[in-house]
């Protein structure tokens, strides 16, 4: 078997990979413009979210049986050209849910309980206990778009902080209302946005969902409230929420996605009201040893010829 890794894994998943045959593993490759030379002869790749896996780059590998992501977000691949030339694609499912809903709670308290900031103001020789004084996140609002793995883990802690949890989500099959179960009352995204105090983004990256967050939309927004979106840049269009948050439209956003990564001349790294963090949400080492090992596992199983709990249907 040849595995080729193309972006960043964990140790531990890389040792599952190296009982299968050779690994090439590389985590520049993403960029190379040899790629598809060196994935010709491959049985399984694996890859994060900057390879772009496209029809054209699977029709060079005659042998691949399966493409792995690290991560969850699949808009980096061409999953229905995958399907038709009966390449699996495995996900890291769960792996790193917990973290991104905890990015979430780091969000909301940087603008709520902005510690950071404060102490760098004593540092500067201030000593400025109004300017402070902020707002407790417990009895506010809390709005999911998307109910998902991550929006469940974000909901069950924030109702422990004593937040009101709505959300939306209209895919989310009524079994899994159970939503209710962990507090959610599931409403229309136009509620969502109405009414929520800080509104989180879980959902993924396609059609549908490309600039869901739009002018219109966001003008239906709290002035009070924050956006934090740990989705993909897409979801929000850009020039929108700047002019949102630089005309007060909205209070502020915490944006770990944007739509260029690293991003160049994005005017939204101007204001002061909108924290940016280089696509970190999932990166914990907890979260990181999870994914390597389950992706590792799941790709070995589909070139095992058993079957993966982590397949895209
Ligand atoms: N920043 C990061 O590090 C990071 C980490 C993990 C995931 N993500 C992103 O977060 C997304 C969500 O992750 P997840 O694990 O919760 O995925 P998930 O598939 O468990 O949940 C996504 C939810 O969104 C819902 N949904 C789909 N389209 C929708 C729409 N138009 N309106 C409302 N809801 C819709 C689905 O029904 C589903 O319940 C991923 O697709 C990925 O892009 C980012
Ligand atoms: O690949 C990454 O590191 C980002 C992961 C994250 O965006 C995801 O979709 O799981």
């Amino acid at each position: 078997m040849k595995i080729v890794v193309t972006e960043l894994i964990w140790e531990e998943g890389l040792e599952i990979l190296r009982e299968l045959g050779e690994v090439v593993y590389d985590q520049t490759l993403w960029k190379s413009d040899n790629l598809a030379e060196i994935i010709k002869d491959a049985d399984a790749l694996i890859v994060r979210n900057q390879t772009k896996v496209t029809k054209a780059l699977m029709g060079q590998a005659p042998n691949l049986k399966v493409v792995g992501r690290l991560g969850v977000g699949l808009d980096n691949i061409d999953v229905a050209a995958a399907k038709e030339a009966g390449i699996k694609v495995v996900f890291a499912r769960n792996a790193n849910a917990i973290s991104v809903a905890e990015y979430v709670f780091s969000a909301m308290f940087s603008f709520s309980r902005p510690l950071e900031k404060a102490s760098q103001d004593v540092k500067q020789g201030n000593w400025n206990r109004k300017l402070f004084t902020r707002e407790e996140i417990y009895g506010k609002t809390l709005g999911l778009v998307g109910v998902g793995e991550i929006g469940a883990r974000l909901a069950s802690r924030a109702k422990a902080f004593g937040m009101k949890v709505i959300g939306y989500d209209p895919f989310l099959p009524p079994y899994e209302l159970a939503c209710t179960d962990i507090g959610v009352s599931m409403t229309s995204l136009e509620t969502v946005l109405a009414e929520a105090d800080y509104i989180s983004l879980h959902v993924p990256l396609n059609d549908k969902t490309r600039n869901l967050i739009n002018k219109e939309r966001l003008a239906t927004m709290k002035k009070t409230s924050y956006i934090i979106n740990t989705a993909r840049g897409g979801v929000i269009n850009e020039e929108d929420l700047y002019e949102a948050v630089k005309a007060q439209i909205i209070a502020g956003a915490a944006l770990d996605v944007l739509e260029k990564e690293p991003p160049t001349g994005n005017k939204l790294l101007e204001l002061d009201n909108i924290i940016v963090t280089p696509h970190i949400a999932g990166l914990t080492e907890e979260a990181q040893v999870r994914t390597s090992e389950l992706v590792a596992r799941e790709c070995a199983k589909v070139l095992c010829g058993q079957g993966s709990m982590c397949i895209v249907r």
